[in-house]
């Protein structure tokens, strides 16, 4: 399909820490780009000027759990209305590093919020509304510690959890994917950078571009 005849999409990707999205994000643009299609890469908490800023406070200081969960859905709110809604309405495809499936892997799986409480952000944040396209990159959490070792970067607050955290982040995250099967797709990412990225294009290409 030419890129002028594509509906706009909403692609997210999830997973724990150190999964290895960013560079794999990098590639769907890419796709997408070369396929003649306009593209927002985007990402949360943040994507917007505020969200950036209460990004900030999310990832650096030390907040009650329900803070936590309203902060994401109020950053989230924003990035709906400032970016991922109207650059969809014009025809631009969306890819997002993050939206509410890592708030119900994080706040609920990993923290502990209450469901319900999150049900209730959702449905009030964006009714009926859910990304075309979900890929949750899934490896176990050392493997991804790992990784973020060698990264050697400053890590932040959630970064600093155990791994028993990135284990009920993980297992959430596959609960979410077997609850919207059609929507969200589980990649193994503890692979080579090329494998992956070739089961993530044919993902891509099969719900979006063909
Ligand atoms: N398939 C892979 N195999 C080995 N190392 C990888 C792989 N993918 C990414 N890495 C490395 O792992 C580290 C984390 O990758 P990346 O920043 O892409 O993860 P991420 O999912 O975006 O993490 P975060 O959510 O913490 O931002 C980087 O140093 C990256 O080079
Ligand atoms: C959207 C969202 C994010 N988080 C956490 C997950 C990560 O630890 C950080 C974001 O950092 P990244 O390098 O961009 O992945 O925020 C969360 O706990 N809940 C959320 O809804």
């Amino acid at each position: 399909m030419s890129g002028s005849q594509a509906k706009a999409r909403f692609i997210t990707f999830e997973g724990i820490d150190g999964a290895g999205k960013s560079s794999q994000i990098a590639a769907v643009v890419a796709l997408l780009e070369a396929r003649g299609l306009s593209v927002e890469q985007t990402r949360e908490p943040g994507g917007t000027a505020l969200g950036e800023r209460l990004r900030e406070l999310l990832l650096h200081e030390p907040m009650h759990l329900e803070t936590e969960a309203m902060l994401m859905f109020a950053a989230r709110r924003e990035h709906l209305a400032a970016r991922i809604l109207p650059s969809l309405a014009a025809g631009r495809w969306v890819v997002s590093d993050r939206f509410s499936d890592a708030t119900y892997a994080y706040q609920v799986g990993g923290r502990g919020l209450d469901p319900a409480k999150f049900a209730a952000l959702e449905a009030w944040v964006h009714p009926g509304f859910q990304p075309d396209l979900t890929l949750v990159f899934d490896l176990p959490p050392e493997v991804a510690a790992a990784r973020l070792a060698k990264g050697g970067a400053e890590p932040d607050r959630f970064e600093r959890e155990q791994r028993d955290f990135f284990e009920r982040v993980r297992a959430a995250y596959l609960e979410r994917a077997r609850m919207a099967p059609a929507r969200i797709r589980v990649v193994d990412a503890a692979r080579a950078p090329e494998s992956i990225r070739a089961e993530v294009e044919a993902i891509v290409e099969e719900c979006c571009l063909r």
